[in-house]
């Protein structure tokens, strides 16, 4: 399906080829077993379900290996792994054009570790966006007080009202999505600060705290019970 009023098409690049230093686990955290399956196969599921998205494309590190073992996803999967999250998007965004994909396609890239996504998520984000001249992503009002730390101790809180965390998706078109990601260089910890760097504003799109990123170790038992608890 395309976005009407510009014949332009959805894609999802997943970038998939971080090491989850913060999460201990022994191998990249995208494929520990959450609720009996592999992280990644929560997530690449949900955007198996948006039947709008032409083709979703995921971003391993060289030498990756897992899709080869476990052979189960109709998406695209590309050994183009950069050192930063930056550098993967960028490359993706590369294969995404070797295979077809224009400038004016509209290009939703999401954390592998964001395994709590929905389709209904992933649509919300959609609708929001395709009619905006820029693009939007997921986010989800700050709901605590916010503390800055100095050795080990709170030295200033920060004022909370119109703070968001950004989430994933992150929906732009491919085109100012690369040109932007060129300009904030390596830097960018996700697309939306490289777009605001050219000096535009994302749409900011409410979801839950559920589309939380797998970080820590506690996340892998907080995302376990959220899947449960959906079945
Ligand atoms: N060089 C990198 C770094 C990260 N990612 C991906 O970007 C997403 C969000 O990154 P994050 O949660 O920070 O993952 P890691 O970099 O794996 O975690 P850490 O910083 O704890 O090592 C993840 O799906 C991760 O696989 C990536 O594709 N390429
Ligand atoms: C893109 C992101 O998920 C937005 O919250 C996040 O920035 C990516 O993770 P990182 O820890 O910043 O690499």
């Amino acid at each position: 399906m395309v976005d009407s009023a510009t014949n332009s098409r959805f894609f999802a690049l997943i970038p998939c080829a971080g090491h989850g230093t913060r999460a201990g686990t022994t191998g990249p955290k995208q494929y520990e077993r959450v609720a009996g399956q592999p992280m990644v196969w929560h997530t690449l599921s949900a955007f198996a379900g948006v039947k709008r998205i032409a083709r979703t494309l995921v971003v391993v590190a060289e030498g990756d290996g897992f899709f080869e073992r476990n052979p189960s996803t109709s998406a695209l999967v590309v050994p183009v792994g950069g050192a930063t999250r930056a550098q993967s998007v960028a490359n993706g965004l590369r294969e995404l054009r070797r295979v077809g994909a224009v400038d004016n396609d509209w290009v939703l890239v999401h954390d592998a570790a964001r395994c709590l996504i929905t389709p209904d998520l992933i649509n919300r984000l959609i609708d929001a966006c395709v009619g905006d001249e820029v693009g939007g992503l997921l986010a989800h009002p700050l709901p605590d007080t916010l503390k800055v730390e100095r050795d080990g101790r709170a030295v200033e809180t920060i004022e909370r009202n119109g703070k968001w965390l950004a989430q994933t998706p992150q929906m732009f078109r491919l085109g100012m999505l690369r040109h932007a990601l060129e300009g904030a260089g390596d830097s960018a910890t996700d697309e939306a600060s490289a777009i605001e760097k050219m000096g535009l504003k994302p749409l900011l799109v409410e979801a839950g705290a559920h589309n939380f990123k797998v970080t820590y170790p506690d996340d892998f038992a907080m995302a376990e019970a959220v899947l449960k608890s959906r079945r």
